[in-house]
């Protein structure tokens, strides 16, 4: 029998933002046009983003049981927190920053050397399209598996800038650390073993994704970033310095924006951590949305199991009050249908979800 050929995946054109900024600011096309339902309403200001809580990494890591506290109240309650003296040096941060800007801001031919392949999440451009009808994000991405090695492509790692690379390597060494600080108190505030989360993820993978948004003259019929929420276990969201408001959360049905605190970094609870901790902990949705004038850039690091890991709610999290949610699953797997998959609010998350019975897991 002749081979079933393959149907490649048909995207249609995708077009740069930022050549479109450049050279027809006023023109949106219509594959960015959201339908109205989707549009951007002015974000809720009932809650202020100052609710957003902040921790202070250098309070955990003197065991502070009340930081302790507020990093359990934060993760069940919000998903969401920001963390200062999260010991990353500033220059650190200004230096990815730097790197990320100047990448950006290369010629579209230099950058298109990185080019994403349709279907697939590394390199140069928008990733989660699988269809030409699929609405298109104001936005550009950058991005590169880093840990473990199977995950990296030489040939998406940028000659230019000539800092870009080592840049990425210093910094996600960091934010790999600050993870596993993060993971360890998370634990401890759940009154969990400190390693319970490192030893059941292995060797985790990491990966980094720099979201740039240029400004848009109609920033109420595009979004930045669509509704989702993120398939690691956590999250470190890096913006940058003078960059508009523009990350949202979805918080008792409304649109929440975070306002950045200098210096400081985003976290979120991904997927993973909703799973393994049966829900107590949940992964919030979250969308980007851009601004009429200022453009904006976030370097966002996922950190998730190792793929080999099966995964499933932890037996410290199922008893009859809370029947098992989730199935248990491989994590490789999941990694795989999330980026096969647009960017759809939790749906990915159907995957591992189970029909309630008296005894799921
Ligand atoms: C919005 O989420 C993502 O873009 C994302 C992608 C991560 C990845 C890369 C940018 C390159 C290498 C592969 C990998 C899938 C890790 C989120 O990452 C999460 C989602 C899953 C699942 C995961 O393991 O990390
Ligand atoms: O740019 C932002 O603030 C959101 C980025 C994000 O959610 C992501 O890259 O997964
Ligand atoms: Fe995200």
């Amino acid at each position: 029998m002749a081979p079933v050929p393959i149907s490649p995946i048909k995207v249609g054109h995708i077009d740069d933002v930022q050549e479109l900024r450049k050279f027809k600011p006023n023109i949106i096309p219509e594959r960015f046009i959201r339908d109205i339902q989707e549009r951007p309403t002015p974000a809720t200001p009932l809650i202020s983003s100052s609710d957003i809580p902040t921790i202070d990494l250098s309070k955990l890591l003197k065991g502070n049981k009340d930081e302790i506290l507020q990093l359990t109240t934060a993760c069940e309650e919000w998903g969401f927190f920001q963390v200062i003296n999260h010991g990353i040096a500033l220059n650190l941060l200004e230096n990815i920053e730097g790197q990320a800007m100047e990448f950006f801001r290369l010629p579209l031919e230099e950058k298109q050397k990185y080019a994403m392949v349709p279907g697939t999440v590394q390199g140069y451009g928008q990733a989660f399209v699988f269809s030409e009808h699929q609405k298109l994000d104001w936005c550009n991405m950058f991005a590169l598996g880093v840990i473990p090695d199977f995950l990296r492509n030489p040939l998406f790692w940028p000659k230019k800038p000539a800092n870009f690379s080592n840049t990425v390597e210093i910094y996600s060494k960091e934010v790999r650390k600050l993870c596993k600080n993060l993971l360890k108190y998370i634990a401890l505030g759940l009154g969990l073993k400190e390693d319970l989360f490192e030893e059941a993820f292995g060797v985790a993978v990491q990966a980094i994704r720099m979201n740039y948004y240029p400004p848009c003259s109609r920033p109420d019929l595009v979004l930045g970033l669509s509704p989702h929420s993120d398939g690691s276990a956590l999250t470190v969201l890096q913006q940058g310095k003078g960059s508009s408001v523009g990350l949202q959360i979805l918080k008792d049905g409304k649109w929440v924006p975070v306002q950045p605190i200098p210096n400081a970094l985003v976290i979120n609870i991904g997927d993973t951590m909703e799973v393994v901790t049966n829900g107590r902990y949940k992964s919030v949705e979250h969308r980007a949305v851009t601004h009429k004038h200022t453009d904006r850039l976030s370097i966002v690091t996922f950190y998730a199991p190792s793929y080999d890991i099966e995964l499933g709610p932890m037996p410290e999290f199922v008893d009859k009050n809370n029947p098992c949610r989730y199935r248990r699953y491989n994590h490789g797997e999941y990694s795989k249908h999330y980026v096969t998959n647009k960017l759809q609010g939790k749906r990915t998350l159907e995957f591992a979800k189970i029909i309630p019975t008296k005894n799921s897991c």
